[in-house]
């Protein structure tokens, strides 16, 4: 079972007819220090906040995402700090929506069953595992299931209907539809196509449909904002930790990039 904070958010969201700000930053980037108080402040103006797992081998991730696990790795992150940064989080904020996003080496050492029992206790609300597709879902379905613990499944371009079906039968929480198929941080493709695409699978499932990859500045978001569920920004954010320099530049840059998607998936509603 679902532990419904994530249906709560996107309730919420609709109730005030605006999509969800979804925002990524990797755990541990540049140290695990540093990295709670930026989650903290992105955790202030976003809807749900998708934590990244440090990971040697990012393979769906463009430079700028891999250069953030590089770091937190260099810095010692492991992923006991994750767990501790999502604790802190979910301490400061009791309704944000927490997305545990990775690959599935991480889980498949630990053992998915410690894995989800611990990303529970910490407060996470579902797990993102890029390279574990619906398919492969014997794994770890029931395991997240039992641990209270949203399976967030993925779409791209060209996803079939059979698939789009697969994904939404077995993913819960939220259907995360990737605009292009591409790494993350490319650029955003063409709207009309990825308003088409999400039109179609909102009609094959009831849950609420995030778009990301390649949402970069306020209008893109409050171009994706006005059809999606959701909008879920992440090399845009990573991009902050690199252009500034000294922890409350960092903050502030975040927080402010953070609030202008915001503010413009505000005005973009209808
Ligand atoms: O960086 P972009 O283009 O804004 O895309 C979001 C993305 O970073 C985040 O959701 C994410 C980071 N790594 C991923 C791997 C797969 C799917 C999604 C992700």
């Amino acid at each position: 079972m679902s532990n419904q904070r994530l249906a709560n958010v996107f309730q919420r969201c609709k109730a005030e007819g605006r999509a969800a700000l979804v925002g990524y930053l990797t755990a541990g980037d540049p140290d695990p220090e540093t990295s709670l108080k930026l989650m903290l402040a992105m955790a202030e103006r976003c809807d749900i906040l998708e934590i990244g797992m440090p990971f040697s081998d990012p393979m769906a991730d463009g430079p700028v995402i891999q250069a953030a696990s590089e770091r937190a790795l260099e810095a010692g992150t492991r992923i006991t700090d994750v767990f501790e940064i999502t604790q802190a989080v979910r301490q400061a904020f009791p309704e944000l929506g927490i997305v545990l996003m990775g690959y599935a080496n991480i889980p498949y050492t630990m053992g998915f069953e410690t894995f989800a029992e611990q990303a529970n206790n910490v407060g996470a609300d579902g797990l993102l595992v890029v390279d574990v597709p619906p398919e492969e879902g014997h794994i770890c379905d029931d395991i997240l299931a039992t641990h209270g613990l949203d399976r967030i499944l993925l779409l791209s371009p060209t996803s079939t209907d059979e698939r789009i079906k697969l994904a939404c039968d077995n993913g819960s929480g939220f259907i995360y539809y990737v605009s292009l198929t591409g790494i993350t941080g490319a650029d955003m493709g063409d709207v009309s196509e990825i308003q088409a695409k999400t039109a179609h699978i909102q009609s094959m499932t009831d849950m609420p449909v995030c778009v990301g990859f390649g949402v970069k500045t306020p209008d893109q978001a409050a171009a994706v904002g006005a059809f999606a569920d959701g909008v879920v920004v992440g090399s845009h954010f990573v991009s902050q930790i690199t252009s500034n320099s000294g922890e409350q530049a960092i903050c502030a840059a975040l927080s402010a990039s953070a609030s202008a998607m915001k503010e413009a998936i505000h005005g973009a509603a209808t």
